[in-house]
């Protein structure tokens, strides 16, 4: 049986929504806090929805640019204007605080340059324009993983064992998931055997996320350190390694979550393929290679403790990048919703984007 005959049960496999707009606040489930406990942080204005993107309560390329959107709205609430264009003036501080939560995943500045687009050009209804472009941004990104999940299922052969990193699923977007989606399309429609997870240190994605929503759905999985993902592709276990992306470049460059880099080499090296799965919302054909990326360095607190408790000596140094960048040539598949592009280059890119522009 092929994913394409599975109806996809999209009420067993897509039930977690991360971000929840609510009107008068943004509801954002605290994924500092999961699986231990699934509690909500309420923002009720522009600021506190940076501040919940920096602190990682909201996490994943595509739900931070959808989490921006939303707190543009907060950001209206409080303003007084007669067109867009006058209260695209008094957001713009509020809009680049936002900008500046984090500097990898583009989807942060291609949701929030989205919403600068409508409503420099929106008349006296620019709340509503603007409310409502918000929510084309979370309802099409639920679409895409959609989309992306049969075609990156449709890649693997029956049978195959996949590894994953980092969590790339409903919680990190509008819902499904991108490389997540893949794996939940591919174990309903019979081509996925065997799923595995690196725990994604330092800040546990993996082993707190990923376990979590595939223990959501019933999809067995098997945690592994990310040390052991060379060993555990050596024995032949690993036909994929299927990761999510926070930028891929006009070249097929792609940032990612610090460890993926690593994935790729040892996939490479073992006979496995790799696939990054991502909405066009993560193409920025604006930078031409993956040296163009600033690299997110967080705090090296994170690096030296595990939930809070110090786990090193004192004293002791971290170096804390928390993405690293895959060369499109260790990349076997870059999916999309508008297609895949196989054996990423420049050419290839540009023949489904369009040379040099934002996707
Ligand atoms: C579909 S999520 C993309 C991407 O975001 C994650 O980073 P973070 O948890 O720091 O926001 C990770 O890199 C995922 O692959």
């Amino acid at each position: 049986m092929t994913f394409t005959d599975a109806a996809m049960d999209f009420d067993r496999y897509d039930r977690i929504r991360p971000i929840r707009w609510q009107g008068d606040h943004l509801a954002l489930l605290d994924q500092r806090k999961l699986p231990f406990v699934v509690e909500d942080v309420a923002c009720a204005d522009s600021d506190a929805v940076a501040r919940a993107i920096h602190d990682l309560v909201v996490r994943g390329a595509p739900a931070i640019g959808i989490s921006a959107a939303w707190g543009a709205v907060l950001a209206g609430k409080g303003v007084q204007a007669a067109n867009g264009a006058e209260a695209l003036e008094r957001l713009a501080p509020a809009l680049d605080r936002l900008q500046a939560a984090r500097p990898t995943a583009v989807n942060l500045m291609w949701a929030l340059a989205r919403i600068r687009r409508v409503m420099a050009a929106a008349g006296a209804d620019w709340r509503e324009v603007l409310e409502r472009e918000a929510r084309a941004i979370e309802t099409e990104d639920l679409a895409a993983n959609r989309r992306m999940g049969a075609l990156g299922a449709a890649l693997i052969a029956p049978g195959s064992g996949v590894l994953t990193h980092c969590n790339t699923g409903s919680l990190a977007t509008a819902g499904f998931g991108t490389a997540l989606g893949v794996i939940r399309a591919g174990v309903a429609g019979g081509r996925i055997a065997r799923v595995y997870a690196s725990e994604t240190r330092p800040w546990l994605q993996g082993a707190r996320l990923t376990a979590w929503e595939l223990l959501q759905d019933g999809i067995p999985a098997t945690l592994i350190a990310d040390g052991a993902a060379a060993h555990l592709m050596k024995g032949g276990a690993v036909q994929w390694v299927i990761v999510g992306a926070d930028r891929i470049c006009a070249n097929g460059d792609t940032a990612n979550k610090i460890g993926t880099y690593s994935h790729a080499i040892a996939a490479r090296h073992h006979g496995a393929k790799v696939m990054v799965v991502a909405p066009s919302s993560t193409v920025d054909m604006a930078t031409p290679a993956g040296e163009g990326i600033e690299i997110e360095m967080r705090d090296p607190a994170e690096l030296l403790s595990v939930a809070g408790t110090r786990t090193v000596a004192e004293g002791v140094q971290a170096w804390n990048p928390v993405f690293d960048v895959t060369p499109a040539g260790l990349i076997d598949a870059i999916v999309t919703e508008k297609g895949v592009v196989e054996r990423p280059d420049a050419a290839r890119m540009a023949a489904l984007f369009g040379p040099g522009s934002a996707a």
